[in-house]
């Protein structure tokens, strides 16, 4: 059981997606995560984003090693661990350039492939392509959407309520509009269930989910 989760920064995707691999038993793989390790190494070396090339070359020679419990986040880089420092600011404003470099997406895409297959397919792969790119044949494929207004009130939570409205808008909105310049995370692929989680708790939001799941798994069994 393969299940594939896009959608814009914000929407529930991350924590939606642990708690239903939880559910059923699954692995769980945060593709997001990856790009930003990159995005770290790269910073951590001096490669310059800027340079397509370096940053390819970068992408299939750095020293990642990233788990799939969904209760135990692991993100090593060289033997460091990068968890908290992914997530930080420095990070998360570089991480686009990362991402929108064709060439250093088809790397990560085909590491994202085989942790996929080393899980047995037994996974909750989440991101921006994994519908579409990553896991077109996974069995259930869900575009999880919100309303600008809910991510970036989320967002600004879950920082711990740190930053202005100008601040908050570029890391939701202003990072959601350079990724999608080379993926589609907007707009449903044929055969991909939308779930909007706007007006959603997460516990309604992860209800939708195990319901679209059982649906589709229903549909292919
Ligand atoms: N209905 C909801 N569904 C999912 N997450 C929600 C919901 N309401 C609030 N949140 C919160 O929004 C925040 C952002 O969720 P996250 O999973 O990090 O999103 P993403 O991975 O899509 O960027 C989290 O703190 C989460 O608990
Ligand atoms: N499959 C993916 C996953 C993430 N990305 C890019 C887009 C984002 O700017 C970064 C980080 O993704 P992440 O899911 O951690 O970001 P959010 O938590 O949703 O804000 O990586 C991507 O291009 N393709």
């Amino acid at each position: 059981m393969v299940v594939a989760i896009d959608g814009p920064s914000g929407s529930g995707k991350s924590s939606v997606s642990k708690e239903v691999a939880r559910r059923f038993g699954l692995a769980y793989l945060d593709t997001g995560a990856m790009y930003r390790a990159l995005t770290w190494w790269c910073l951590d070396r001096g490669v310059d984003l800027a340079d397509a090339d370096a940053v390819v070359e970068a992408a299939r020679t750095f020293p990642l090693a990233q788990g799939t419990d969904p209760d135990r986040e692991l993100v090593l880089v060289g033997g460091t661990d990068v968890a908290v420092e992914i997530r930080g600011a420095r990070v998360t404003g570089a991480v686009s350039a990362v991402a929108t470099n064709p060439a250093a997406r088809a790397v990560l895409v085909a590491r994202q492939q085989e942790l996929i297959a080393d899980s047995g397919r037994r996974i909750v792969a989440e991101g921006r392509d994994i519908t579409t790119v990553v896991a077109p044949d996974a069995d259930a494929r869900i575009l999880l959407t919100a309303d600008e207004r809910a991510r970036m009130a989320r967002r600004g939570l879950q920082n711990g309520g740190v930053e202005d409205a100008a601040q908050l808008r570029a890391e939701v909105v202003g990072r959601d509009a350079k990724d999608s310049t080379v993926v589609n995370f907007t707009e449903a692929a044929d055969g991909v269930v939308t779930i909007d989680s706007s007006d959603l708790t997460v516990e309604q939001t992860v209800q939708a989910v195990l319901d679209a799941v059982l649906r589709a798994a229903g549909r292919t069994a």
